[in-house]
């Protein structure tokens, strides 16, 4: 249930409160006064609503717009930071010409060239990751076979076991076994997201993705990377990573419910796009 809130918006009746537009739009303009900007945005469940085929999804309806717009803005740099591949990711986001691009959590870094095309930066398994990526195989194999409607993701450095067509019981089993086996073994770093457990063999999580794009764009522009101020939105278990490592000047934002490290908050993947439009009317206004 939700009631009526002083700024126009809403705030639900006994959960979790929503941030009012009025103090969104303020601590939005104070951001936006930094000599640069990274702006870093999560996929999935930010951007493009979840479905059941992970290929399936696209970005939510008029944030492409804003995107191209944030981009070619001077004192902006547009990221997206994933826990997708690389390739997906820049496939199905389609981030406009400049884009900097982390994949499989900052695993895999690349940009988006001139020309539209992926430009990958850093990437690719080890032989003695790729022996341990043929063990998660196995182990996540089996325990898919006793869990219908679940299934492994194979991607560049990890493995991830999805839950979101199984029965609930059958999910609840299958995640138990996951976390406790192949998601236990010594050098994996597994998470719990939204109906996924994902086990990778390389433990770089989105802080150190939205660190390094920091500093690259603070060595682009020739500034220290104090004089970066960051925007970093998210939805999930793995945006907490990076949300806490965010410092005085940036802004966090939580897309959806559950705790977390964030300032502001949005209902949703169209309440985000609001919000970057938002951004980018205050960008143009000071420009
Ligand atoms: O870091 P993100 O961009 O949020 O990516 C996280 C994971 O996204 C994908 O899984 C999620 O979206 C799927 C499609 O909507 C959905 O079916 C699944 O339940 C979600 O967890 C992707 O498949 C994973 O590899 C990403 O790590």
């Amino acid at each position: 249930m939700t009631e009526a809130a002083p700024s126009g918006t809403t705030r639900k009746a006994g959960g979790v409160e929503l941030t009012l537009q009025e103090d969104q739009t303020a601590r939005i303009r104070e951001w936006a006064g930094a000599e640069r900007l990274l702006i870093a945005l999560d996929f999935d469940g930010t951007l493009a609503p979840f479905r059941d085929d992970p290929m399936a999804v696209s970005i939510v309806a008029g944030g492409a717009e804003v995107l191209a717009g944030l981009a070619a803005l001077e004192r902006v740099q547009l990221a997206l930071v994933s826990g997708r591949r690389l390739a997906d990711l820049a496939a199905l986001a389609a981030p406009p010409p400049g884009t900097l691009l982390a994949g499989s959590h900052g695993a895999e870094r690349g940009h988006v060239s001139p020309s539209g095309e992926l430009e990958v930066e850093a990437g690719g398994a080890t032989e003695a990751e790729l022996a341990l990526l043929a063990e998660l195989t196995a182990s996540l194999e089996s325990i898919v076979a006793s869990a219908p409607g679940s299934w492994v993701e194979h991607k560049t450095f990890g493995r991830v076991l999805h839950t979101r067509k199984a029965e609930p019981e059958d999910a609840e089993r299958a995640t138990e076994e996951a976390l406790t086996g192949p998601g236990s073994l010594p050098g994996v770093h597994t998470i719990h997201g939204k109906r996924v457990v994902e086990i990778a063999v390389r433990s770089v999580t989105k802080a150190d993705a939205v660190a390094a794009m920091r500093a690259q764009v603070a060595d682009a522009s020739g500034v220290g990377v104090d004089r970066v101020a960051v925007l970093f939105a998210g939805d999930d278990t793995t945006d907490e990573f990076a949300l806490a490592s965010l410092v005085a000047g940036d802004l966090g934002v939580k897309v959806g419910e559950g705790e977390s490290a964030a300032s502001l908050r949005v209902a949703d993947e169209a309440a985000m796009v609001t919000l970057l439009g938002e951004v980018l009317r205050a960008l143009r206004a000071s420009a």
